[in-house]
């Protein structure tokens, strides 16, 4: 009998929810519908939904500011489309994906048990803006959907190779490891997917490939990829290390918070019984980055205006991102497959990925204006100038496939999981 899987991706700005259908023989999930909650940061917040042919794009939502309410705008959607009789009944789904962007130790995903849910929360200081949303709609999936078995991927996962002298940070021992206060990375899912989908595309094995990825959205950060598995990368203990990001300032040095308020270290007013973040925390990461430069989270608005602002916002992102490809390439001793671009930026921004590029071009890469200008609708579109040394691709990155495609390969392990849940 087909199975349903809902897989969710709850990020800083935005909610994507795609449903697969697929049998126990199946190697693939194959997409039924797909429904992205955009703009939270930037309300109103708009819904764009496709299956098969019909298409809805922008609808305004008025009465959805928060992750959760995403989340059961986009379940009421999808029960309510007539169009998609596989989802007519609740117990139609048989599992639940969800992305949860810090998973501390956990080496790869966990059927969500009481003893996951609550790792999981006292993982949300380090991931203010993710793990408690998504533990919000974990919450919503138990009431709304009580058969499915919930499943959590985490961003963290990925990183799990990166060797100790990158891990590590260079302070007291016995407090780093009491505290666990190391390099985790994040965005994992996606370089996993990116990781599989460009040795595909260049005939490579996975092990032997070699890449520069950017992982360009709300959230922004990059990774050296090395041997098919992550090296280096540009996020931290939390995602608020690295590039900057829509409401986050990136790195910064870190005294500087102690002369930005007097009252840095107290507990901010958005601190709740989930989540405990001070004034510095909130302040770093929800009313710094592109909000704070320019007004707006919209990358789009920015690399298309014309104000000072703007061309400031656009100019140190793209210095941000630079910081990161020259080391990376020494790093990969030269031996680099390709730079990726991926992310809502890195997919659909030409411009930064253009000067981006050019910011690189010494080391070897250059590309092709009209490839990069109309890139087409491929995963992998390989956009770099005939004769160029090194490639240049964009990767149209699916972090809700990579967890779907990711529960066929261990299915067991998740029945497990179910069984368990039925006595
Ligand atoms: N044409 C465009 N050019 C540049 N950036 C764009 C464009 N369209 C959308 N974006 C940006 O992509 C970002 C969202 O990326 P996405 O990866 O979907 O976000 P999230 O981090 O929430 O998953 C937003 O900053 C949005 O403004
Ligand atoms: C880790 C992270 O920053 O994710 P997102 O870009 O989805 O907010
Ligand atoms: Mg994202």
């Amino acid at each position: 009998m087909p199975e349903i899987i809902l897989s969710v991706n709850a990020g800083s700005s935005s909610v994507k929810i795609s449903v697969y259908e697929t049998n126990s023989s199946a190697t693939t999930p194959v997409q039924l519908a797909e429904a992205v909650v955009e703009g939270l940061t930037a309300p109103p917040a708009r819904l764009n939904y496709s299956r098969g042919d019909h298409r809805t794009k922008g609808q305004e939502l008025e009465h959805v500011s928060t992750q959760q309410e995403a989340f059961r705008h986009i379940l009421d959607h999808l029960a309510r489309d007539e169009g998609l009789p596989q989802l007519r009944k609740k117990e139609d789904i048989h599992f639940t994906c969800h992305r949860v962007v810090h998973g501390g130790d956990f080496p790869h995903s966990q059927v969500i048990d009481d003893d996951t849910y609550h790792r999981i929360a006292e993982l949300s200081d380090l991931a203010p803006l993710h793990n408690a949303p998504a533990l919000s709609i974990i919450e919503a999936t138990s009431k709304l959907l009580p058969t499915a078995i919930n499943i959590a991927f985490f961003d963290s996962s990925f990183h799990h190779t990166l060797p100790a002298h990158i891990s590590t940070y260079p302070i007291d021992q016995t407090v780093a490891r009491r505290n666990k206060l190391r390099k985790y990375g994040f965005h994992g899912i996606s370089y996993q997917f990116i990781t599989s989908a460009v040795a595909h595309h260049l005939k490579k094995p996975t092990d032997e490939l070699n890449i520069i990825a950017l992982h360009l959205g709300s959230g922004a950060s990059a990774c050296c990829i090395r041997k098919g598995a992550s090296y280096d990368t540009s996020m931290g203990l939390t995602p608020l290390a690295g590039l900057p990001g829509a409401t986050r300032s990136g790195s910064i040095d870190p005294s500087l918070m102690f002369h930005f308020t007097h009252s840095a270290g107290s507990l901010s007013h958005e601190s709740t019984a989930t989540m405990h973040i001070t004034q510095a925390e909130e302040i770093l990461n929800k009313r710094s980055g592109w909000k704070s430069l320019t007004g707006t989270t919209d990358f789009g608005k920015i690399s298309a205006g014309e104000r000072d602002e703007d061309r400031l916002a656009f100019d140190i992102f793209v210095d941000r991102i630079q910081n990161y490809v020259a080391p990376y390439f020494t790093k990969l001793d030269g031996k680099v497959d390709a730079l990726v671009f991926a992310g809502g930026i890195g997919e659909k921004g030409a411009k930064l990925r253009a000067a981006v590029v050019q910011g690189v071009k010494c080391l070897g890469f250059e590309l092709d204006e009209q490839k990069n200008e109309e890139p087409g609708e491929d995963v992998v579109v390989d956009i770099s100038k005939d004769g160029a040394r090194y490639k240049t691709l964009i990767c149209r990155t699916d972090e809700q496939l990579q967890m779907a495609r990711r529960v066929l390969e261990e299915p067991e392990r998740f029945e497990r999981g179910r069984r368990e849940k039925a006595k």
